[in-house]
């Protein structure tokens, strides 16, 4: 029988620094996020960063908590809850990090009687530590605990036409009654390092200014190829001019060189530029977290006004809504009848 697994990233049990710790420990020792020698990672997670960054996350995490948890667990649980009702096979959501494990996901299909498992890692573009590290513990469990389970991964949907079409639509819904100048497409970041490790062919990926626009199989696992490529289909369908737009890369950590440019500097920028009217908007993230409601709706709007800037939006992410709900209950239903997965 089949069924569908959903996994975003998770979150901690609590916005308090004792559960923010371990959260972090684990997030943080995964080799595909912090993709350093065990002995060194120990050093940067443990012997560091984990010393001062649960306090201070945790502040972040109180500011954005919602009476329910964690609005990422929140809305991926009630968008989960939607999409089981469009479809007839079970659906179980998992999450990367955190108590919500992939585990006891697979565990609760396996009950059901499912053998036949759709992966949907809740991510539109592809990184090694997001889509990827989702994929390979996703197999670890299978392989050790549900021996006699298939899983098929639905591949990072960042050119699939419905989604294009539906993430343009609520950003134009979002746009709708704002005078803006300027629109910020604000995407997660990640090392450098990270684009040219996920390059199969080893030399494509230079980050360059030319290699994300020039035809390479390297696109299929290029997280930055996939952000512009993102932007590009997004903005031709809302026909936004090239100078209405940007993109940048936010959330870093203070180690390697990180996708550039960076959001916080852009900000400035853009105010200073005298683009006073700004929209910003996240597609990396289907589902609103800490990232989207604390440092781009918040911290952002700080950062953007004290530059100069006169008004500032952050159209929300996808969240549950029933369009978003439709395309991948749409997905599902495909590749239940005919094994097909969105292109
Ligand atoms: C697009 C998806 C994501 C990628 C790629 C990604 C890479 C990445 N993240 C960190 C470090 C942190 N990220 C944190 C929060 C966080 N990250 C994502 C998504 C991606 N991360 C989400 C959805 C969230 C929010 C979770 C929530 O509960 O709402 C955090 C924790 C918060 C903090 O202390 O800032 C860290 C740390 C790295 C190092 C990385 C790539 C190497
Ligand atoms: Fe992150």
């Amino acid at each position: 029988m089949k069924g569908v697994l959903l996994v975003n990233l998770g979150s901690p049990d609590s916005p308090t620094a004792k559960d923010v710790k371990p959260y972090l420990d684990e997030f943080l020792m995964d080799p595909r996020v912090i993709d350093v020698p065990n002995w060194l990672r120990n050093i940067i997670v443990r012997g560091i960063i984990l010393q001062t960054r649960p306090k201070k996350s945790a502040e972040a995490y109180q500011k954005i908590w919602w009476e329910d948890g964690s609005p990422l667990i929140v809305i991926s649980e009630r968008f989960s809850e939607k999409v089981g009702k469009q479809i007839e096979i079970p659906v179980a959501l998992g999450m990367r990090y955190g108590s919500m494990t992939i585990k006891n996901a697979l565990q609760e299909l396996n009950d059901k009687g499912v053998d036949e498992v759709l992966l949907v890692p809740l991510y539109p573009q592809y990184a090694m530590s997001s889509f990827e590290t989702v994929v390979v513990k996703t197999m670890e469990e299978q392989e050790k605990y549900f021996p006699n389970m298939h899983l098929t991964t639905l591949p990072a949907f960042y050119k699939n036409e419905e989604y294009i079409k539906v993430l343009s639509e609520s950003i134009a819904e979002g746009l709708k009654g704002f005078e803006y100048d300027h629109v910020l497409f604000s995407y997660h970041g990640i090392p450098e390092r990270h684009i040219r490790k996920s390059d199969p062919t080893k030399f494509h990926c230079k980050i360059d200014g030319k290699c994300c626009t020039t035809n390479s199989v390297a696109h299929n696992t290029c997280y930055r190829h996939q952000c512009y490529d993102t932007t590009r289909r997004v903005t031709e369908y809302l026909g936004l001019d090239q100078d209405k737009f940007s993109v940048s890369f936010q959330s870093r950590l203070p180690n390697d060189p990180w996708l550039k440019p960076f959001t916080d500097f852009e900000f400035e920028r853009l105010a200073k530029e005298g683009k006073k009217r700004l929209a910003v908007v996240t597609p990396a993230f289907v589902a609103d977290c800490l990232e989207t409601l604390e440092e781009i709706a918040m911290e952002g709007k700080n950062q953007f006004e004290e530059a100069g800037g006169e008004s500032y939006k952050h159209i929300g992410c996808l969240n549950d809504s029933d369009d978003w709900v439709k395309v991948m209950a749409g997905w599902i239903e495909a590749w239940q009848n005919t094994e097909a997965l969105p292109a």
